[in-house]
Formats: C-alpha cells, structure tokens, sequence
C-alpha cells in the first residue's frame, strides 16, 4: 500500500524547494501548482475556457497569470469560478499520477491549499514547511509582479500558518538553512519508506 504524504504551506515558505529535495531523494512528488501552469501555458487544455470567462487575459503564449491574478485575487466569485475550472482538472492529473505510482511505498502530493481547499483526508500524513512570518514576507516581497498588496490579498485567502502547523503530522523548517530543511527531509524519507502492510495481511 502506498503512503500518501500531503506536502503544504502558506506563499513562501519553501513548498517547491522542499518538493524538490523530496524528488531528489527518489521519493514520486506530484505538483499541483505545475499542472496549473501546464493547463493554463501555450496550447493549455483550458486557455480557451480561461479566456471565455476572463476575456483579454489570455494570448498564444498562454494565460497572462498576472493580468489573471489583478482580476481574481480581490474578488471571491471570480476566484470562485476560476478555481471551479482549475481544481477538477488538477484532480484528475493527480489519480492518474497515483495510479501510476501505486507500487511505491510512499509519494508526495505538494498541494498548495490542502486546508483551504480540502485535501487533507485524501493524504495518510501532512508535512507542513513553515518559516517565521519576517522571512516569508522577505521572500515574497523580492519576487517580481509582487507588492505589499497582492501579498495582503494572498494571505487573507490562506490558513494561518499557526493553524497549519497545529494540524500537520510533520512540520519542516525551512527558515534557516537549505541544508537543516534537506535533514528534515531526510528524516521524513527515512519514517516513511518502511513498506506498509494491508490491513488484515498477516505478512
Ligand atoms: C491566481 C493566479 C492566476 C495567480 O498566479 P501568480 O503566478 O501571480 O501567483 P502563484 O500562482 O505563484 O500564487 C501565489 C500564491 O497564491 C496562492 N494561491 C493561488 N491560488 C490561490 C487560491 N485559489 N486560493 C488561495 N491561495 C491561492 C498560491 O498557493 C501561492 O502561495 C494563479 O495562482 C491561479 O491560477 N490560481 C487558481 C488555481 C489555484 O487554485 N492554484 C493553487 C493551487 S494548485
Ligand atoms: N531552508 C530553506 N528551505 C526552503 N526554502 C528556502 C530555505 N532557505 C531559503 N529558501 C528560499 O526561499 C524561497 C522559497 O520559495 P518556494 O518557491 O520554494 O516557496 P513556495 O512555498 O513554493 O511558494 P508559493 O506558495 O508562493 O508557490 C526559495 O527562493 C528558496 O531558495
């Protein structure tokens, strides 16, 4: 049986980094924020959709996720509308990906907003990356396309990191070093590849 471990946090705090060094230790990771961009890039199977809904945020190189984001970010039922185009279409992509990967002892599924969205009873275990709040605001804040405002908006649409870190079953660090966050990575790994039994196998 594979262990399905849900890897989540708030913006910032190191969800790709930590995916990444999950992959690098031979661990299967799905992505669901990539899939977002492969289904809204050039030739996305739902750029068209996109562009019905939110015309002129859209062109051949796919969606402008800027000019996407000053229309969704501060306007619940827009984010609505346009999450109930994205989340089914991730969905999907994902149990393909845990189909394929059904003999590995254990996968990673880095969702963005497992809490938010719901999630967090379709995964055996959560890992939440967690900083302190001045070092993500640090970190966003150097990002291009980001302002102190878009970054209100983005935390107001999150669960508090406290709450977040109150719920997981592991919490990474990463406001210190990349190589204390890859220990703590490690450590997990190391739980987690003992193969599990089925229920009732006496093996
Ligand atoms: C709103 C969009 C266009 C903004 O794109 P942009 O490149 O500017 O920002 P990015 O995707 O890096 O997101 C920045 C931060 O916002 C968070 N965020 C994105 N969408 C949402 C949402 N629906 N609710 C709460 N937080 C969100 C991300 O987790 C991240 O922490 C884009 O995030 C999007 O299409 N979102 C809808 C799909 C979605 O829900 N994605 C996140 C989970 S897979
Ligand atoms: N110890 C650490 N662990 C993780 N990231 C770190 C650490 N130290 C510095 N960083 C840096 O912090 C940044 C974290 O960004 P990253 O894209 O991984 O965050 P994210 O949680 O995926 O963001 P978002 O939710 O906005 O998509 C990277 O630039 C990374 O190099």
């Amino acid at each position: 049986m594979t262990l399905i471990l849900g890897l989540t946090g708030s913006i910032g705090m190191g969800k790709s980094t930590v995916a990444a060094m999950f992959a690098d230790e031979g661990v299967p990771v799905f992505d669901a924020d990539a899939e977002v961009h492969r289904l809204q890039g050039p030739e996305g199977a739902l750029v068209a959709e996109i562009e019905a809904h939110f015309p002129g945020t859209t062109s051949a190189a796919g969606v402008n996720r800027t000019t996407l984001a000053e229309r969704v970010l501060g306007d619940g039922d827009a984010l609505g509308r346009l999450e109930a185009l994205i989340h089914p279409a991730v969905a999907l992509a994902r149990a393909e990906f845990l189909a394929a990967h059904e003999a590995a002892p254990f996968v990673v599924l880095d969702i963005p907003l497992l809490f938010e969205k719901g999630g967090w009873d379709q995964v055996d275990k959560i890992a939440v990356v967690s900083a302190p709040a001045d070092v993500q605001r640090v970190r966003v804040l150097a990002r291009p396309g980001m302002n102190a405002e878009k970054f209100a908006r983005i935390l107001a649409l999150q669960l508090p990191d406290a709450e977040k870190r109150a719920r997981a079953d592991f919490v990474i660090p990463t406001g210190g070093s990349l190589g204390e966050t890859r220990e703590a990575v490690s450590g997990i790994v190391r739980t987690l590849s003992v193969p599990r039994r089925k229920p009732g196998s006496s093996t």
